[in-house]
């Protein structure tokens, strides 16, 4: 195993924020709740979780934007706190959005500038930018204007930017959101590409595909705490003992309702298309549940009963969903 290139450990991070209106009181948010990881050297490594889980909080952390409340982040050897000054040449992120370019420059004079703030030498400036552009695959667009572009080249050209320093380690907060799925195709295959040359990846996002396709190793988190940390296959693994049982029907309310009664469901998920809804559930015994649905097959317009394999959707319902009530203190390794 290549050697760890991130070390983070027991990292919190605290907001004080205000509320109300006219009686403004302070409220403090515990964002991380002490977490700890490591990143090996090379990996394409995924943060998942949901709204508000602690994701965007600790790659600030480890992007030197945000200091941690407690504990210590290290990357490539360097105190992410105090010797950041060190550290920032050597890496760079990519925030999801549209933000940190300039709309009235065109694509080269946007990669100019940037390397001019990283003072890359002109030289060096005049074959990098091309190849960026190259890679990205906005050649043919490179004096073209910000403004003219759309998401995906918009999207295409922040990662030519995260890129300009060459740095060891790019962080990217959910780099295919509002992109269609033939742009965030193209950009995966970009993240991979570079991930082939060398470059670690550290990302997050909300599309499990994604991170199945892309990640060789994943973290969960959820309120602020690790809560499983793996590779997607033994990830997977920890639903293992479950079918997923998929349907679509008229009536997903009736079809839910029918599914109560049975015992071993452990998560129902509804996907509502413009006609019908798509249902997956998890259970121990996919026969029976087969059996009720086959019952109730006339009133709820149920139809395409299929037995699929767990998907890392599954796992994140299996986690997440089944967390809200729960307090957990220890990442659940999927092979432990
Ligand atoms: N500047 C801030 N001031 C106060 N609270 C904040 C601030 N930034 C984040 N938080 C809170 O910290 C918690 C974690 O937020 P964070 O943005 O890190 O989550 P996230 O996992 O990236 O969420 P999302 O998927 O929605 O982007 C949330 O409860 C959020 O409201």
């Amino acid at each position: 195993m290549n050697p760890s290139i991130i070390n983070v450990k027991n990292v919190k991070r605290t907001y004080v924020a205000e509320q109300g209106l006219f009686k403004k009181k302070k409220k403090t948010i515990e964002a991380l709740k002490g977490i700890s990881f490591e990143v090996n050297k090379g990996e394409v490594f995924g943060l998942l979780g949901p709204n508000g889980a602690g994701k965007t909080t600790m790659i600030k952390i480890l992007t030197t934007m945000l200091i941690p409340t407690e504990g210590q982040a290290t990357i490539l050897g360097l105190d992410a706190e105090t010797e950041n000054h060190k550290l920032r040449p050597q890496i760079n992120f990519i925030l999801g959005g549209e933000r940190n370019l300039y709309w009235r420059l065109s694509a080269y004079d946007n990669l100019t500038y940037f390397a001019d703030l990283y003072k890359i030498p002109r030289s060096i400036q005049k074959e990098r930018i091309p190849e960026l552009l190259q890679l990205v695959g906005l050649e043919n667009a490179a004096t073209q204007r910000v403004e003219t572009f759309s998401k995906g080249m918009k999207q295409r050209l922040q990662i030519a930017r995260g890129l300009i320093n060459d740095p060891k380690i790019l962080f990217l907060d959910e780099p295919s959101i509002g992109l269609d799925p033939i742009s965030a195709r193209n950009l995966r295959q970009v993240i991979r590409q570079l991930n082939e040359k060398g470059t670690t990846i550290v990302l997050t996002t909300h599309y499990m595909q994604e991170a199945d396709e892309l990640c060789d190793r994943i973290a969960f988190i959820n309120q602020g705490e690790l809560i499983a940390i793996d590779t997607p296959d033994n990830l997977k693994k920890m639903v293992g003992q479950l079918s997923v049982v998929q349907f679509d029907c008229m009536n997903g309310l009736k079809a839910k309702s029918l599914l109560s009664k049975n015992a071993s469901l452990q998560h129902i998920e509804e996907t509502t298309n413009d006609y019908y809804s798509t249902v997956r559930v998890q259970t121990s015994e996919p026969q029976k549940v087969i059996s009720l649905l086959y019952s109730g097959l006339g009133e709820s317009g149920i139809q395409n009963i299929s037995i699929t394999e767990p998907s890392l959707e599954d796992v994140y319902l299996h986690l997440i969903g089944g967390l809200k009530d729960e307090q957990h203190s220890s990442p659940i390794m999927a092979n432990s």
